[in-house]
């Protein structure tokens, strides 16, 4: 397909003071796609995402946005993008409809009746649409925040951590959501801390510090990061995760239940590192995580926040 990227960015950087916290990150999406945004907290995800977006003016860097120039064509971007931030607003006292109808007001829209109706439809409101905003569960107050973000019909949807606090059920609905307005043609951005989300991306990137450290799907993630798994079935395998992760060639250890599960990138060194509990344990290879690889990466990058603390 020839079909030219939602968004293309190249070399974006943005320095808060004399700290970076944005540093020369590439991106390109194709529309329809969705792409997470990963990393330790303070990592620069929100900002990218938000300079992406026209809403913050990079200090270097270039690229298009649905085709138009990022460094001059800005406030066009903006009005094609909606945005759900990790705190939105709604008045308690007002039923989901009027939440919506208010928005569309403020926003100016036309076909507001239209507009709000279609918006209910698409989220699975409308049978909800008097309910009080303020009475509603975690998980609908967040559909009703995606129904306000793309009221206006926006071609490519910013989510700021969009389910933090919502039930596993809640979440999974809400995705849904997201993948069927991604099936309409929809290019989300998203950032979020939680492996469950980043594996319903079609593709994720992991920012560290401000830099990027892996792209593409979390298959590709995985595989790039060369990581190897083993995990320990046996007497007690639960309790020497520590001692395991102290032994050379071993980039981490951690208990699932009654199993342990451990990782490094060479797969030779980390038999070597359990020999001494193979008689009573069983090691077997495993499927590395998309966790371990993120684990891996944030212990392996160069925290910059310590300039910002000098
Ligand atoms: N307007 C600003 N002025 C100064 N520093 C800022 C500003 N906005 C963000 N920062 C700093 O830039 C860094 C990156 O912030 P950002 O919100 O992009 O990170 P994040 O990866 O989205 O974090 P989290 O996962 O905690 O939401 C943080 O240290 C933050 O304090």
């Amino acid at each position: 397909m020839s079909e030219s990227p939602a968004i293309a960015v190249r070399g974006l950087t943005k320095r808060f003071g004399a700290r970076t916290v944005v540093d020369h990150v590439d991106l390109t999406v194709q529309p329809g796609r969705i792409c997470g945004f990963l990393g330790p907290n303070g990592s620069g995800k929100t900002t990218t995402l938000r300079m992406i977006c026209g809403l913050l003016i990079p200090d270097e860097g270039e690229g298009e946005v649905l085709g138009l120039d990022l460094r001059t064509k800005r406030r066009a971007i903006k009005h094609q993008i909606g945005y759900m931030t990790q705190k939105f607003g709604l008045f308690s006292d007002l039923s989901i409809a009027e939440n919506l109808e208010f928005i569309a007001r403020v926003y100016r829209l036309d076909n507001r009746k239209a507009r709000v109706d279609a918006a209910l439809e698409r989220l699975g409101l409308a049978s909800r649409a008097t309910q009080l905003a303020g009475k509603l569960s975690g998980g609908w107050k967040q559909r009703l925040a995606l129904a306000a973000a793309v009221l206006h019909e926006p071609k490519i949807l910013l989510l700021d951590e969009p389910t933090a606090g919502v039930d596993p059920q809640a979440r999974r609905e809400f995705w849904d959501q997201i993948h069927a307005l991604a099936r309409d043609g929809m290019t989300v951005l998203v950032s979020t801390h939680y492996m469950d989300e980043a594996e319903r991306c079609h593709e994720i990137a992991y920012i560290a510090y401000g830099v990027m450290l892996a792209r593409g799907t979390t298959d590709e993630v995985i595989a790039a990061s060369g990581l190897h798994a083993l995990r320990g079935e046996g007497p007690g395998a639960d309790r020497i995760a520590a001692e395991v992760e102290a032994r050379p060639g071993v980039d981490m250890a951690a208990a699932f239940g009654t199993s342990l599960h451990v990782c490094g990138s060479d797969p030779a060194a980390l038999r070597r590192a359990v020999a001494p509990w193979a008689e009573r344990i069983a090691f077997e290879p495993a499927a590395p995580t998309l966790e371990d690889v993120f684990i891996h990466l944030m212990r392996t990058a160069t925290d910059n926040s310590v300039v910002e603390a000098a």
